[in-house]
């Protein structure tokens, strides 16, 4: 599913090659805006480089005519110095103008990936689980470094080559105008079948792309620590690998195919700029020698050769400029494909922030579904009032874990309204809204990091009797106390040092440091030993304690001991009630109480008397 989701998109993204518009333009020119003082002055040193690389070429030409011909050694001694002068000036700009490119790359590259980063926070939940992470990476990453060489390669290139083109035509023309326009004559030659090249060139550059997103997809599913373990555990190492080596294979033909399309443009380029000095000597010879042309000197001759090689080098590179050009704008339009999605949970700019709150929680004929999905939830209707615990039962698709994802606001209602305090929940401020409340999930995720930044995620400000107090409540600050390192053990990645039992222990304690209004539990279905059960329930019953509470609950301690229970099946509401009432309806809970709970009922009574 996941991987038919992200070739949906990655041909999205790729069967639109870039449009050139100005809103593209200006939109690109946004990044640059706040660095116009140095793109002002990289222009600058650009366009004075330019102007400096025609000198040596003028001078070589007065060294043969006034030197060499001339027989003026002083003369000779001067322009020697004076090239050579010049050449010291020329290396020094170049280090500017290349300091100047990095800074203002490295620097707009960041402004992107924050800008990046900042917006793909703000993204719902259901951006993410139809995640497509091995892209989300690329954006961040290749996209905006191949947007990077944009600015200190094609554009900065594009300006420097454009301005020697125009310096060396402008020479070439006060040298002998005749030859100038030899020497111009041979650039649609050249044209012509770069154009027809760099196109396939284009296409084989996307399908590459679109191969690599591919195979960073499938290395991030399968070379990650439950990735590998599903792989291990079914079996499927051939399988995996037969997939990767294909793509692999593929993505060499490919990449194979673009290289030597690549050295194809170059070679028919390089054939005609070594063919042009030969123009050059074939009509300027003959109008020295043939001619006897008024004024064209051997000097002049050698000075044009030199700035047509130093014409045609730009206008080859320019050639490729205008496909890192295309491609560069294909990368930004990618960037912006990602940038331009909604935000569809936003904080409304009137957002209430009330100074107090009450835990009380309604849900008032709630309907939702999941992107053009039928409905998942069909008109829920409840009321839990300030420290009372709701569980929430019913079969596996229900509609139980939606119910909890709404509340939070990691996606908002399609239909009816959702209370907390009296306000609908899309009104509070939302840091504010998830603040008050807690969720203990089923499965815990925890950073790679140590157990006391691990908890302080919760309160940055926490102080250690704070942590401490909150492990003790949450039954873990004993097992932390043992450990060697105590709160600074590393709990290695998603907490693959921990067992499960004290990696849902650890996250108790987050949320009794976070001190919630709502609670949000989805009882854990897999089974831990009696022990660690024991210690869950204990430190579970103590955090539900005075808290407005929903759970989901799959034991019978837990939904007997809560103050009301809703069934629920197929996104409806079937039956609500006590233990007791719902035991006399006969329906939907007394079939699950018979069936699920029942069986477990000594188990339970132990663990709850434990
Ligand atoms: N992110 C999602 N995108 C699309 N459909 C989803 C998504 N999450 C859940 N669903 C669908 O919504 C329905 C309800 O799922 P939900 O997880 O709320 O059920 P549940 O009662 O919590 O089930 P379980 O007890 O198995 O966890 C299911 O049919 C599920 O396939």
């Amino acid at each position: 599913m996941r991987r038919i989701n992200t070739r949906e998109l990655d041909k999205e993204i790729t069967a639109q090659p870039p449009k050139v518009t100005s809103q593209l333009l200006k939109r690109i020119y946004l990044y640059l805006k706040p660095y116009q003082l140095q793109v002002g002055l990289s222009i600058l040193v650009i366009l004075f480089a330019s102007l400096l690389g025609v000198l040596p070429s003028m001078l070589t030409g007065r060294i043969i005519d006034e030197g060499f011909i001339g027989g003026n050694f002083t003369k000779l001694v001067t322009l020697i110095a004076a090239s050579f002068l010049v050449l010291i000036l020329t290396g020094l700009v170049g280090l500017l103008q290349s300091y100047l490119g990095s800074w203002l790359s490295q620097n707009i590259g960041k402004d992107m990936r924050n800008h990046m980063y900042g917006h793909l926070q703000k993204l719902s939940q259901g951006f993410y689980s139809s995640g497509k992470q091995g892209e989300i990476i690329t954006r961040m990453t290749s996209d905006i470094s191949g947007v990077q060489s944009f600015v200190t390669g094609t554009l900065t290139q594009t300006i420097a080559n454009l301005a020697t083109l125009t310096t060396s035509m402008i020479a070439m023309f006060q040298m002998n105008g005749a030859l100038a326009i030899v020497a111009i004559l041979i650039v649609p030659l050249l044209i012509f079948p770069i154009k027809l090249v760099g196109k396939k060139r284009w296409e084989l550059t996307n399908e590459s792309q679109d191969l690599n997103d591919e195979a960073n997809e499938l290395l991030n599913e399968t070379l990650s620590v439950s990735g590998q373990q599903l792989v291990k555990l079914f079996t499927k190492e051939e399988a995996e690998y037969a997939r990767y080596s294909s793509i692999n294979e593929n993505l060499t033909t490919v990449k194979i195919k673009e290289a030597t399309v690549g050295r194809w443009f170059r070679m028919i380029a390089q054939t005609f700029v070594e063919a042009g000095p030969m123009f050059i000597y074939l009509v300027g010879g003959f109008m020295l020698l043939v001619n006897n042309h008024q004024g064209l000197t051997v000097g002049d001759i050698t000075v044009l050769v030199a700035l047509m090689s130093r014409m045609y080098r730009p206008l080859m590179q320019l050639m490729d400029i205008h496909i890192e050009f295309i491609r560069s704008l294909a990368l930004f339009t990618r960037i912006f494909d990602y940038l331009d999605m909604p935000v569809d949970i936003e904080n409304k700019p009137d957002a209430t922030l009330p100074t107090t709150l009450t835990g009380d929680l309604s849900f008032n004929a709630v309907t939702f579904h999941y992107n053009e999905q039928s409905p998942i939830l069909k008109g829920i209707n409840f009321q839990v009032n300030e420290g009372e615990t709701l569980a929430i039962v019913g079969p596996s698709g229900a509609g139980k874990s939606t119910i909890f994802n709404l509340i939070p606001r990691l996606y908002d209602v399609t239909g009816g309204e959702i209370k907390m305090g009296g306000h609908d929940i899309r009104d509070l401020d939302l840091h504010f809204l998830r603040q008050n409340i807690g969720m203990v999930t089923q499965e815990t995720y925890l950073f790679n990091a140590s157990i006391r930044d691990n908890l302080l995620y919760a309160k940055s400000d926490a102080t250690e009797e704070e942590l401490i107090q909150a492990c003790k409540e949450a039954n873990i600050h004993t097992f932390i106390s043992n450990l060697p390192d105590g709160y600074d053990t590393e709990v290695g990645n998603r907490g693959i040092k921990l067992s499960g039992g004290e990696k849902q222990r650890l996250s108790i304690a987050r949320v009794f440091l976070k001190d919630p209004k709502i609670l949000i539990l989805d009882e854990a279905t897999s089974s831990l030993d009696s022990l660690s059960e024991g210690l869950i329930q204990e430190a579970l019953s103590s955090l539900l304690k005075n808290k407005t509470s929903l759970v989901i609950a799959h034991r019978l301690s837990t939904i007997m001991s809560a103050d009301k229970i809703l069934v629920l099946e197929d996104g409806k509401e079937v039956e609500r009630g006590t233990h007791q009432q719902l035991l006399q309806n006969d329906g939907m809970y007394k079939l699950m109480y018979e069936t699920q709970f029942k069986p477990y009922l000594n188990e339970d009574r132990t663990l709850v008397s434990a």
